[in-house]
């Protein structure tokens, strides 16, 4: 059997993790022969909560997981870590945009980017799922120098799967037969989810996504404010921030981070532009992305209309904004 691979989680009492830390447990994300020392994460207060945690993951008696640690010490946390699920982080409530979490949380990328370079795996990969999650990542990725930029990541998984769900509702289709839709830029209501190069399956016929929708008015409508807008509804229906479908989309995005993308298709990731598509290097932006062999790699020479380069220019222009703001928290 494998070397179990050392994976935290942080935010290890919160919500999200709750579904997070059975998911990963598992198998769903490395493999379901690929043993696991989980490295559990949370802030001193929590630590009674977080024992319950474990006391629940024991008890699931997953043959995988050798080795479970609970801890409000980063110097513990990081330690050699191969995975890093960056969840620690204070959720919106009602009413506000993911932007004015922002001094409430940079400082805790900040400081956790500082313990990472002292004590991470240099080939650790990392994605970010607390808000504004695109920003916190570009934070953890300075104060980390010593750790390759591209190990780097921010969430924009769950964008896409909404996406994905809308449009294979529309068409009344499974959602497996709907792909390669692209979240362009923040994970925020600035970005852009875009169907032009998207496919959908429809009896029998792959066609793209326009063709099998023949609406254009909803896709260049409704459909994206749908998306941009459906963290805010499920705040404002659960009272709570959506924890179960995000659990989810940090497995899909770190499982294909490590097993790889299939067939042609391309998923969205938040990673540090290298300037395509005219964005800003060194912003952490989504983009459309294959792996191989744990390597990102960014989709190129995909056509971008008018209509689109006005709102992939949207959404940069909001995160330099935000990078600008959360390096000046950033000060000490
Ligand atoms: N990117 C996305 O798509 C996405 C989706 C859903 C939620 N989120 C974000 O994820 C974050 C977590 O959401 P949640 O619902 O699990 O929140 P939660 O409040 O239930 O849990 C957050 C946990 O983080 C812990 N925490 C706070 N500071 C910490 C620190 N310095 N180190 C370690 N742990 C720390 C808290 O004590 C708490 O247990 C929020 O910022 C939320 O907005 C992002
Ligand atoms: O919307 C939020 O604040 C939580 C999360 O980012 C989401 O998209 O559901």
């Amino acid at each position: 059997m494998a070397e179990p691979l050392r994976v935290v989680v942080t935010g290890a009492a919160g919500q999200i993790a709750y579904s997070l830390l059975f998911s990963v447990a598992k198998g769903d994300v490395f493999g379901k022969d690929q043993p696991l020392e989980l490295l559990l994460l949370d802030i001193t207060p929590m630590m009674e909560v977080l024992n319950g945690v474990v006391m629940e993951l024991m008890d699931c008696a997953i043959p995988l997981v050798k080795n479970l640690v609970a801890t409000d010490d980063p110097n513990v946390a990081f330690k050699d870590v191969d995975a890093a699920f960056m969840v620690g982080a204070m959720p919106r409530k009602e009413g506000m945009e993911r932007k004015d979490l922002l001094k409430a949380n940079v400082k805790i990328f900040k400081a956790q980017g500082q313990a990472m370079e002292k004590l991470a795996k240099k080939s650790v990969k990392v994605v970010v799922v607390g808000n504004p999650a695109n920003t916190n990542a570009c934070i953890l990725s300075k104060y980390a120098p010593s750790i390759p930029k591209e190990n780097f990541s921010c969430m924009t998984r769950l964008d896409q799967n909404r996406a994905q769900a809308q449009i294979a509702a529309k068409l009344n289709v499974s959602t497996e037969k709907v792909s390669n839709i692209i979240i362009w830029g923040n994970h925020s209501s600035t970005q852009f989810p875009d169907v032009a190069h998207a496919k959908a399956e429809v009896q029998g016929k792959v066609v793209t996504v326009p063709e099998a929708v023949q609406d254009d008015n909803f896709l260049k409508n409704e459909f994206i404010k749908t998306v941009q807008q459906r963290g805010a509804a499920v705040i404002k229906a659960r009272k709570l921030s959506s924890a179960m479908s995000a659990a989810k989309a940090a497995c899909d995005h770190m499982r294909d981070w490590f097993i790889g993308t299939k067939g042609g298709n391309w998923v969205s990731m938040g990673v540090i532009s290298d300037g395509s598509y005219g964005i800003k290097e060194g912003l952490m932006y989504s983009f459309p992305v294959t792996i191989e062999n744990k390597k990102i790699t960014i989709v190129q020479g995909l056509s971008i209309n008018e209509f689109a380069r006005e709102k992939m220019d949207a959404t940069a222009k909001e995160l330099e904004q935000e990078l600008s703001d959360a390096l000046a928290e950033c000060v000490d």
